[in-house]
């Protein structure tokens, strides 16, 4: 899904978006006029040097005047990367956008996130250039996996514990947003004040930005007195994991959990891994011919760095050049996808050949489906169940796009009433079940904030609910994989222990046949772990069904 959702977001900013070129030249040739920004529900009281610089300009759509567009107030004093951040940071708490760049749905474009500013803040900036857009990806991931660690800083620096915990949205976003560059990304410390301070005086009020000056520059003298006001790990367990929540900005539950199976010193570099810009993988699509030779070469002319992956011919990873490859519409046109070594090892532990048949019963939005389907070389089908209408169709466009339709055959149903109803058996079933996603958190910024200790137990009952009706579908002598992307042993080893005591008459396969040694675990299972492996957490478990 991810690929084509990119697809969206390009799509959209390259056909409505007026280049930075045209925009600069519709600043000069259109009918540009001085306008005083009208207050918004009564509290907007922009300065005099702001009023100045506000324009009100009727937009050209491709280079045509478009009497249609409504005429729109023009802020050229307020960065747009600054704008969008606060917006979108606003949206994401309010459930209305994803924070990561490969979720977005193709509500990312510049075009769609300037309106979002326009109606939340009022007015427009200038239109978002791609550097603006790598800032906004930055700005926001950042400071939502930051957020505990940034808001104790603001609590601790406002005069009284109501100022925080009363302060209106926006002014907390912005204040956020402030936090983060100074402390976490190094930035002139002057230079972020001072534009903070103008977005909340132009989006707010006079009075919003006086405190954002007045807090910020108390955070630059603490800094450079090294004097942040953060907690010492110290006390009883609960205390230490408290201390480690904030230090790390992870929920407390999650720290606890990780401590007593990991321990506090592995448990502190997963966290840290978690906090750390994300790398990705790009996987050649050999389903539509293409090598990975050829993916490198097309990297090299895009000039984004990038190394081949050791445990797998297909695929090579890159720390950053994710935007340039979606803007140079790899993705789009199908030449790869993007997919993590973790989930394409989960495939290696399959084990597809030529010729057989498959389940995939929770495949949507299809990265697995579709690697196994390229595998198959168009002998042998990928039968994709999923319960999401809308994900298993975007799973069926992009087979089309890969060239692997011929090999896939989508069915939407639960699949536990499809195992109770069908006699359908294949010769492997895979079971890439629904999960906490624990393994995932440095890709998905927002993913440790939604995540409850209370969805720990119903995602067990319903992973033991899907076991089951996998293995109905698995011919006797035939394969069940498990896999999820969770390093949880309560979502992985301990529903293998309580599925095998239930199906006696399926047994362990080990998993060292079809990936590296390096990744197996002392039961024979397949295990990626961020910290030893510097890959997404996954977990797959091979299953063989007597004959
Ligand atoms: C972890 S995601 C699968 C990711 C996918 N295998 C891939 O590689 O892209 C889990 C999927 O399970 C689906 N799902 C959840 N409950 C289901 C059910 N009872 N029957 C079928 N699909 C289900 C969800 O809609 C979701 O798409």
């Amino acid at each position: 899904m991810s690929q084509v959702l990119s697809f969206h977001v390009l799509l959209s900013a390259e056909t409505h978006r007026p280049s930075s070129s045209s925009s600069k030249s519709l600043k000069l040739e259109q009918r540009t006029k001085t306008s005083i920004s009208t207050p918004r529900k009564g509290n907007f009281n922009p300065s005099r040097k702001t009023q100045k610089l506000n324009t009100e300009v009727s937009t050209y759509r491709g280079g045509q005047f478009n009497p249609a567009r409504k005429t729109q107030k023009l802020n050229l004093e307020i960065s747009p990367h600054r704008a969008v951040s606060a917006v979108r940071l606003m949206r994401i708490e309010m459930g209305g956008a994803f924070a990561d760049l490969l979720n977005e749905k193709g509500k990312g474009s510049g075009e769609n996130e300037m309106g979002y500013v326009e109606r939340t803040l009022g007015f427009r900036t200038r239109d978002l250039e791609d550097r603006d857009l790598r800032l906004v990806t930055e700005i926001v991931g950042g400071t939502i996996r930051w957020k505990r660690y940034l808001d104790h800083l603001i609590s601790s620096i406002c005069r009284d514990a109501n100022t925080f915990s009363r302060m209106e949205p926006l002014l907390l976003q912005i204040l956020r947003i402030g936090f983060y560059e100074i402390v976490k990304l190094n930035m002139p410390p002057y230079a972020v004040v001072d534009e903070n301070v103008r977005l909340a005086k132009i989006a707010l009020r006079h009075g919003a930005g006086n405190m954002v000056n007045g807090i910020l520059r108390k955070l630059v003298l603490l800094k450079e007195s090294n004097s942040l006001p953060l907690p010492k790990v110290e006390g009883d367990d609960r205390t230490q994991a408290r201390a480690l929540a904030t230090l790390y900005s992870h929920p407390v539950w999650m720290i606890r959990r990780w401590t007593k199976h990991l321990g506090q010193e592995e448990a502190i570099r997963l966290m840290a891994w978690n906090n750390s810009d994300p790398s990705f993988s790009l996987r050649a699509n050999s389903g539509k011919g293409i090598s990975r030779a050829d993916l490198v070469t097309k990297l090299n002319l895009l000039e984004v760095p990038h190394e081949l992956s050791l445990h797998l011919n297909d695929f090579v990873r890159m720390k950053k050049g994710l935007q340039i490859v979606i803007q140079a519409g790899l993705l789009k046109e199908g030449l790869c996808s993007v997919q993590d070594e973790s989930a394409g090892l989960v495939v290696s532990v399959v084990d597809p050949q030529q010729g057989e048949s498959i389940i995939d019963c929770c495949a949507a939005p299809g990265g697995k489906t579709l690697y196994m389907a390229s595998l198959l070389s168009g002998q042998g089908m990928v039968y994709a169940i999923d319960i999401n209408e809308g994900r298993l169709r975007i799973l069926k466009e992009t087979a089309k796009l890969h060239q692997v339709d011929g090999v896939v055959t989508t069915i939407h149903a639960d699949m536990r009433s499809y195992a109770d109803n069908n006699t359908m058996k294949c010769d492997k079933v895979l079971l890439d079940a629904p999960c906490s996603g624990l393994g995932v958190l440095s890709k998905r910024a927002d993913l440790r904030w939604n995540r409850r200790l209370e969805d720990m137990e119903e995602l067990k009952n319903l992973q033991d609910e899907l076991l089951d009706a996998a293995s109905q579908l698995v011919k006797p002598g035939g394969v069940l994989v498990y896999s999820t992307c969770s390093i949880d042993p309560e979502e992985n080893e301990e529903r293998i222990a309580a599925f095998l005591l239930r199906h006696p008459y399926f047994c362990i396969d080990p998993a060292d046949k079809y990936v590296p040694s390096e990744f197996i675990t002392e039961h024979g299972f397949y295990s990626s772990n961020p910290v030893k492996h510097s890959l997404d957490g996954a977990f797959a478990a091979r299953l063989s069904r007597a004959l």
